[in-house]
């Protein structure tokens, strides 16, 4: 096994399917040991990006690194370094999760225990049950449990929490960042803006296959520089006021309130705000 500084280089990528451009020309660097959130609209191009990544799919021109090799040419070993959880569920209706999990634990040389592994994704109390009565959520769980039964180095997920309730989500993230934590690279693509804040170290935006930005989440567009909203209860009601200099304004509200300002808050624009904004909505 060998270190490499990145996980994942792209240069010039395009695909052409027959009548449309999925992907025009993306350059993107994924680090290793960095969690890496893929957002864009419905076909931008995430999923077709992804599966070349992951070697399911051939691109039409362009460079691709990933663990430092051509996906197109990958091995058996390189695919053991690399766990998928694809965007559509697998099918093994008659099994049981317990018996998917441990029937998958085999293809790899060094999988990680499938009792555990039902155990980190909140299976254990489903895992007797056959996969076909399990809910959609729940077999987005039995997904992600294929994805890193084998311990991969890299992780794909592709949109790994559509269908999960609140709480389901939460614990997703916390698996997340434990997998992050001991070093697993991951590229998630997501359409919920939350939590790509919650875990990615950098955020790539896709539009018309296009990578028109990246950046940490805090960063992305104007977030940490653009005019902020200073908000407060004045005597007539609630009352905003959108300044490049917050602290001035809330000195000016300290003193003329003489003390506390009621009801302050100061915000900058979200992520959802900045996100919109660049593909071209809510302008
Ligand atoms: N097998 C295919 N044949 C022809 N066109 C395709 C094929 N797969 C995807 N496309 C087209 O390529 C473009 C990008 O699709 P892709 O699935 O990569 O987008 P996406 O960003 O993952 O979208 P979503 O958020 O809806 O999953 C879309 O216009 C889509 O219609």
């Amino acid at each position: 096994m060998y270190a490499v500084a990145d996980a994942i280089t792209v240069r010039g990528l395009h695909k052409r399917y027959r009548s449309a451009v999925a992907v025009d020309g993306v350059d993107l660097d994924v680090h290793a040991g960095e969690v890496f959130a893929l957002l864009g609209p419905n076909g931008a191009g995430k999923t077709t990006t992804v599966e070349i990544l992951e070697g399911f799919r051939k691109r039409t021109s362009g460079e691709v690194s990933v663990l430092g090799l051509d996906p197109q040419h990958a091995d058996a070993a390189w695919r053991g370094r690399v766990g998928v959880v694809l965007q559509s569920t697998g099918e093994f209706d008659d099994l049981t999760a317990r018996e998917v999990v441990h029937h998958f634990a085999q293809y790899y040389p060094d999988a990680a225990d499938p009792d555990e592994v039902l155990a980190r994704v909140g299976l254990t109390e489903k895992q007797d049950d056959r996969t076909r009565v399990l809910s959609g959520g729940q077999k987005r769980r039995l997904d992600v449990a294929l994805g890193i039964i084998g311990r991969p180095e890299l992780l794909f997920l592709d949109e790994p929490t559509t269908g999960f309730d609140p709480e389901a989500r939460r614990e997703f993230w916390g698996l997340i960042r434990g997998l992050a934590a001991a070093g697993t690279t991951i590229l998630l693509t997501t359409h919920y803006l939350d939590e790509a804040e919650a875990l990615a170290d950098r955020v790539g935006v896709l539009s018309g296959g296009r990578l028109i930005a990246v950046d940490a989440p805090d960063r992305l567009g104007d977030r940490g520089t653009g005019a902020a909203t200073v908000s407060w209860l004045g005597p007539d009601g609630p009352a905003s006021e959108q300044t490049d200099a917050p602290t001035a304004v809330v000195t000016r509200l300290a003193a003329q309130f003489g003390g506390e300002v009621p009801g302050l808050t100061v915000t900058r624009p979200s992520l959802e705000d900045v996100y919109l904004r660049m593909i071209g909505v809510g302008e």
